[in-house]
């Protein structure tokens, strides 16, 4: 008989698989015999094992669950893993004894249905599987010995592949073949030829037992026989202890082999060793699986939480994109708050500015015990004073609008014509300018009367002009030093007097041409309020202002460089304009860089240079004092300027009465030339306010009032008793004066 290897025409290089299943007993014999039949050939274990399929975790009593993807793969892992665990400790032995083992794993629900795929796909020549039939599953179809496995794989196989069927047993011969011999205990092999008639017919299968039979020698069955019962006398035999499949082979089976003995003593102790290190590397395979599903755990935390965090992200974009249009819009609605709250701030600012100067003529209405009676002229005696407007009678024009010269009911006037536009009531207007006419002081214009018919005013006519025409020198001889520092003390005066008020009036327009003289060189400040008055106008007014703002730039010198910014005007801004006036009356110099040289000429010690020497001959050191002082007062900062009443009174106080004496020199010789009847006979000066009393004559309104008042009923002249006290202005006389004066 020749070897099995033959028999199944096996090669050296051909793989035997085998089929190997669960049940480790009896996978472990199936090795054994093939071990032992295929000395020379590399072994495959061959295992179908079903997919490790969801099912058997969502069979559970937990209806409805949803297994999460880190479950479901730990969970197929373990599964392969179990698998592996169980090839291996079949293979182990193998490997251990020297045998070339490997291992092929396919995943199918049915073990004959993957046998069949696995011969097809590896092209297997040699399989060897295990051919018991389950003796309670034995039933209809299963007719034979074989297992109902091992009979699909013998249909289905393909033919060239050789396939031996190991039978344990424990069934009779009969059962398989009624031709078979074997032993009932002894296992069986059945070798499927590839005799193409043997498959088609099941007559010629079970003929094949006897064909494979004859190839087995008397020593393969007994050594099959005799492995088969060392296994049921030993239960602790296992097919790991084989070693080295030679000396397995070769070893005289004996129970009372001492060599035997000390053989099986030597791999139990080995077994032991192998056993004890396999239970280490599962305790560390144990902990690593461990570690994995405790990193496995937290890598899904740390997922879900990352997942968390994106939407986290996502929501805080979408809110910084809210919030982001949220404030463009802010922004949006912040500027056109802004432009509404500037505008109404201006709106306020101007109501206030107007309420407060309404206050303060008001107020000093009702303190002013003075009660005057304050004539109201018609338009037509307007026009009629200044000659139907005659260009002739034209004194100047400014801002605020025109100022004619007029003879108004025997007064010599000056008659200033404001713009008509504005929605000014006549009432509001009459009430505004009595209010102002109320503010008296011996160097503030007096406000004569007005006519709201023509929104004009009617001051009282200053022959000797405007401080402006004189510093221009325009056909007029220059002012004396004396006469300048008059000018200013008066100036200051009229300041004193107005900051002091209560409320304080700010002149807020004080220059040159405001500074108008008298016949007596005495200055007086005109356009008090006027601002307030034409303001109303101008607010009202569109932009075509016909108020032609002539000489702006000189008017802008005048003017507080804190006003400029702050839009208010203070008593600190009068004493800013009143010290450029200082410098103009000490200097007769132009405005632009005046402030500069003066400072320049005073640093070099070298004032002079810059006095105006047609004034005369300038006391030095008081001149220089004067100059520090008009310096002081043109201050940037409102709080370098000095205090009018005490700290500029206090340096000009001293000048005063030399200046007086001077004026009045200056007067006096005017006053030699001067007709008799222009006299005062009581004061005997040239007269101011001429009136004519009972007795025919004509006095000084002030003298002839004192005489009556003292106590007098007669006349100063004739001392006829007087028929009564009225006083009638003289203006025939009044004119004839101030043009002698003017002359
Ligand atoms: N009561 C008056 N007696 C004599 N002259 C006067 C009188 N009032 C004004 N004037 C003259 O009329 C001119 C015009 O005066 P007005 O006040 O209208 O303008 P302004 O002072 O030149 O400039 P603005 O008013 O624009 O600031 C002045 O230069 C001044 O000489």
């Amino acid at each position: 008989m020749g070897s099995i290897e033959e028999a199944v025409s096996v090669t050296e290089d051909d793989t035997v698989y085998v089929a190997v299943g669960n049940n480790p007993k009896k996978t472990q014999l199936l090795l054994h015999w093939t071990t032992q039949k295929f000395t020379r050939n590399k072994i495959c274990l061959l295992h179908i094992h079903p997919p490790h399929h969801l099912n058997s975790l969502t069979d559970t009593n937990l209806s409805g669950y949803e297994p999460k993807d880190h479950e479901i793969s730990a969970f197929q892992e373990h599964g392969s893993q179990t698998v592996h665990e169980l090839l291996d400790q079949y293979i182990f032995p193998l490997v251990s004894a020297g045998v070339h083992a490997s291992k092929l794993l396919i995943e199918k629900d049915n073990i004959e249905k993957g046998i069949i795929e696995a011969i097809a796909q590896h092209t297997i020549r040699c399989l060897v599987m295990g051919a018991d039939a389950d003796r309670h599953k034995l039933g209809a179809w299963n007719c034979s010995k074989l297992s109902r496995k091992a009979i699909y794989v013998r249909e289905q196989a393909s033919l060239s592949c050789n396939i031996l069927f190991i039978c344990k047993g424990n069934l009779t011969r009969s059962r398989v073949d009624s031709e078979d011999t074997i032993e009932e205990t002894a296992p069986v092999l059945l070798m499927l030829d590839s005799d193409k008639e043997a498959k088609q017919s099941q007559k010629a299968k079970s003929k094949l037992i006897p064909d494979v039979l004859k190839y087995l020698d008397s020593g393969d069955m007994e050594e099959t026989k005799k492995v088969n019962s060392h296994s049921s006398l030993n239960a602790e035999w296992s097919f790991n202890s084989v070693t080295d499949r030679t000396k397995l082979t070769d070893l005289p089976i004996h129970e009372n082999d001492e060599t035997l003995q000390n053989w099986r003593a030597k791999e139990i102790s080995r077994k032991k060793e192998v056993e004890e290190q396999l239970a280490r590397e599962k305790k560390d395979v144990q902990q690593m699986k461990n570690q994995r599903d405790k990193i496995m755990c937290e890598l899904q935390m740390v997922r879900d939480q990352s997942s968390a965090l994106r939407n986290q992200l996502f929501e805080s974009k979408c809110t910084v994109t809210e919030l982001e249009e949220k404030i463009i819009s802010a922004v949006g609605l912040l500027i056109s708050f802004k432009e509404k709250r500037d505008k109404l701030r201006t709106e306020h600012a101007n109501a206030v500015r107007k309420v407060e100067v309404l206050k303060k003529m008001e107020e000093v209405d009702t303190t002013s015990s003075y009660e005057v009676e304050f004539p109201a002229f018609s338009f037509m005696e307007i026009n009629e004073a200044t000659h139907d407007f005659d260009q002739s009678w034209k004194i100047g024009e400014g801002r605020y609008g025109s100022v004619y010269k007029g003879l108004l009911r025997n007064m010599l006037v000056a008659i200033k014509m404001l713009p008509s536009y504005g929605c000014q009531s006549q009432l509001e207007f009459q009430h505004q300018v009595e209010v102002l006419s109320r503010v008296r002081h011996p160097n503030l214009l007096t406000l004569i009367g007005s006519c709201a018919e023509s929104k004009s005013l009617v001051y009282e006519y200053l022959n000797n002009g405007s401080l402006e025409s004189h510093l221009a020198c325009k056909d007029k001889t220059p002012l004396p030093w004396q006469i300048r520092i008059s000018i200013s003390t008066n100036i200051c005066s009229a300041l004193i007097f107005l900051h002091s008020s209560e409320p304080c009036i700010v002149h807020g327009n004080l220059k040159p041409s405001k500074v108008l003289l008298d016949a007596n060189f005495v200055a007086k400040l005109g356009d008090l309020g006027i601002h307030s008055l034409v303001q109303h106008s101008v607010d009202s007014a569109d932009n075509t202002n016909p108020v032609v703002c002539h000489n702006s730039h000189n008017y802008l010198a005048y003017v507080d460089p804190e006003y400029l910014v702050t839009g208010k005007s203070t008593p600190e801004s009068d004493v800013y304009s009143f010290g450029i006036i200082l410098l103009q009356l000490l200097t007769g110099r132009p405005l632009s860089g005046l402030v500069r040289d003066v400072r320049c000429a005073l640093e070099k010690e070298n004032l002079k240079t810059v006095l105006d020497s047609s004034a005369g001959e300038w006391p030095l050191d008081q001149t220089k004092q004067l100059a520090y002082l008009a310096l002081r007062c043109c201050e940037k900062s409102w709080l370098n300027r000095p205090d009018l009443a005490s700290e500029v009174w206090s340096i000009l106080k001293p000048f005063r009465t030399t200046c007086i004496d001077r004026r009045q020199e200056l007067t006096s010789k005017k006053l030699q030339r001067a007709p008799s009847h222009f006299v005062c006979p009581i004061v005997q000066e040239v007269m101011e306010d001429p009136y004519i009393a009972a007795d025919g004559f004509t006095y000084e309104e002030e003298a002839i009032r004192g005489w009556l008042e003292s106590g007098h009923n007669t006349s100063p002249m004739t001392n006829l008793k007087l028929e009564h006290t009225n006083l009638v202005p003289n203006y025939a006389l009044h004119n004839a004066i101030q043009e002698w004066q003017q002359q």
